[in-house]
């Protein structure tokens, strides 16, 4: 079939398709064959970048929560704010000084933009530091040369200028305020992704002429996508250029800022990093302008499902969005990746089947070789990772809805209630479950499937519905012939209730269910035949319950009966009751 698609009524006119501006071509980029074998130095600017987005900037209590879970978490570099735009700003970085809240191996840095007097108030808030970075940005694209900073020409000297007498001056205002520091220097040419590739290094060789990198010097250059315009590989391009043409580069660390606009800053750092970056900075489920800094938890998490270390401890994810959610007042989405509600869970039955049985698969080769399963090699179809290893548990791995099948059904009946039904009955029950979600829509929980579930096969036992079914047991007694004693040697006793009415009734089988089969038929005229049988019991230790699945010919039917109870024969004769009882509901 021909499908014609109609021209889109927006102005799509308007636009233009982004240049690279990479004059030297790079037809030998070797960025797309590498692969990322460490993690890159991680700087988070939740504090900065983050903040400087929100609606509500965090008050100081709300920057101390977000800086305490960054150190726990583990990142060893955090922008701490912008000292000169606010006294908030100023405070906090006093706070962290004042009451040495910094630890050894961290390093805070703190940004601002080239103006000596702005430069001058940053340095100050850092007085008494260990270790800091100063981190100064000015912007280097044509269009900020000529519209925001209103250089004639092609402004690119007095765009530098701007950049070296600004690194100038953080280097007069560190040696006056921070003598004793170890203190370092980053610089950014902000709208880098839109700088001419020759000027970017112009300005960036300019700026390190004049601070000195050396192997003791702590020194950054960032290329920031401040604003995402392009496809990520025409992004690993600029990076690639400027890492093989930077001078000082072994001295210097390399690295990226990128923004989401279009969606794709992971693709952007992951495909730089390949490209020559060592070290990315973003913030926790990408908060920041816009669309976004870059999210530094799915960076991280993408590193730790490919085996990876992320050296970041994602260990209690909730925890982690908790305190992200409270501190920037905006939620996670409950899609995100690793850390919203819904990511660890399928509702569909194809997803559901498939990860029942790996996980099943997976538990008996774990025991086979002898290996915990928690520490067993993860080779799960739909879980990119274990939810385990970030705190979440299997429970709303699967959850069922009318998009379920039998194995999502019979996955909660398994992990949450010990029942391991039967592959026939889990066919039989998810038609019963199919049937309600289908009439009431919505999602079951496992405390619902379990209703109906003992509503439909367990009626007696099940609490909050009335007990229907014509049949119920309410004792047995068995009395074994002599061992050589051929054939019909079982002689069983039954008190059952039938409609209410109590009796007692002997028979005789080859075993306890082949004696009550004969009760039902010769006192209780019930023409039933057991054709599949299977037990298991419920958890460990002496008080476990027996669970017995039997699946029975009733009259024409073939249905399955379910019993539970400590003595296995009285759970056997109860799924018999069930079978029975179902088949005249
Ligand atoms: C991509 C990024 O995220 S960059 C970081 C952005 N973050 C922030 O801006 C948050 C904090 N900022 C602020 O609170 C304020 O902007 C302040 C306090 C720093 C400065 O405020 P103001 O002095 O009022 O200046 P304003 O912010 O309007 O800046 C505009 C002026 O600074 C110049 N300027 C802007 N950025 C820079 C820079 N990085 N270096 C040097 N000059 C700059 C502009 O050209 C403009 O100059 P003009 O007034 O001569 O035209
Ligand atoms: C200050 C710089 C690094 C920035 O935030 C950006 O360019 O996005
Ligand atoms: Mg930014």
């Amino acid at each position: 079939m021909h499908h014609t698609q109609q021209p889109t009524p927006m102005p799509v006119h308007k636009y233009r398709p982004f240049h690279t501006r990479i004059d030297a071509d790079l037809p030998d980029r070797t960025w797309p064959t590498k692969r990322i074998e460490k993690a890159p130095r991680w700087l988070t600017t939740d504090l900065r970048d983050g903040n400087q987005a929100l609606i509500d900037p965090m008050t100081p209590e709300r920057k101390r929560r977000m800086y305490d879970l960054l150190v726990s978490m583990g990142y060893k570099e955090i922008e701490v704010g912008f000292p000169a735009a606010s006294q908030v700003d100023f405070d906090f970085v006093r706070h962290l000084v004042d009451e040495d809240l910094v630890p050894d191996d961290v390093r805070i840095s703190v940004l601002t933009q080239a103006r000596e007097d702005l430069i001058e108030r940053t340095v100050q808030s850092l007085e008494g530091i260990k270790n800091a970075t100063v981190h100064m940005y000015n912007a280097a694209a044509p269009v900020f040369r000529k519209v925001v900073f209103g250089f004639d020409g092609d402004g690119r000297a007095e765009c530098r200028n701007i950049a070296v007498q600004g690194t100038q001056a953080v280097m007069k205002y560190a040696s006056e305020y921070l003598p004793d520091s170890n203190f370092g220097y980053e610089y950014s040419p902000e709208i880098f992704m839109d700088t001419e590739p020759d000027f970017a290094l112009e300005i960036v060789g300019a700026v390190l002429d004049t601070w000195g990198p050396a192997s003791d010097r702590e020194t950054v250059v960032n290329l920031p996508c401040t604003v995402e315009r392009s496809t990520p590989n025409v992004f690993a391009d600029q990076i690639e250029y400027m890492s093989r043409n930077m001078p000082y580069r072994d001295d210097v660390a390399l690295s990226v800022h990128t923004h989401n606009d279009r969606g794709t800053a992971v693709a952007s750092a992951e495909l730089a990093v390949m490209a020559g970056a060592d070290r990315v900075e973003g913030c926790l489920f990408g908060n920041g302008e816009r669309t976004g800094n870059v999210d530094l938890v799915t960076l991280g998490l993408n590193l730790y499902s490919q085996g990876v270390d992320p050296q970041i401890d994602f260990s209690n994810i909730d925890e982690v969005v908790r305190t992200v959610e409270y501190c920037n007042q905006i939620g996670v989405h409950e899609r995100h990746p690793y850390g919203g509600d819904l990511v660890y869970t399928s509702f569909s039955g194809s997803h559901q089947d498939a990860i029942k049985k790996a996980f099943d698969d997976r538990e008996r080769r774990a025991v086979a070789e002898g290996i915990s399963v928690d520490q067993y090699e993860w080779d799960m179809p739909y879980l990119p990772l274990d939810p385990k290893d970030v705190g979440r548990s299997y429970e709303a791995v699967i959850r069922v809805n009318s998009q379920s099948g039998k194995g999502g059904v019979s996955y909660l009946l398994k992990s949450e209630y010990q029942l391991d039904l039967p592959r026939r009955l889990q066919v039989e029950f998810s038609q019963v479950v199919q049937r309600r979600t289908e009439s009431e829509g919505g999602e079951v929980s496992a405390a619902t499937l379990w209703q109906i579930f003992s509503d439909e096969y367990l009626p007696s036992t099940h609490s909050e519905q009335p007990a229907w079914g014509t049949f119920a047991l309410t004792g047995v007694r068995t009395e074994s012939g002599a061992d050589d004693a051929p054939r019909n040697s079982e002689t069983l006793t039954v008190d059952m209730s039938v409609n209410g009415d109590e009796h007692t009734v002997t028979g005789r089988g080859n075993g306890p269910v082949a004696a009550f089969v004969n009760v039902l038929s010769e006192d209780f005229d019930v023409d039933v035949r057991v054709q599949d049988y299977v037990e298991h019991a419920m958890g460990a230790g002496g008080d476990a319950q027996a669970a017995a699945y039997v699946e029975c010919v009733v009259g024409d039917r073939v249905l399955w009966g379910v019993g539970l109870d400590p003595n296995i024969t009285t759970a056997t004769l109860k799924a018999v009751i069930s079978a029975v009882n179902r088949a005249t509901r």
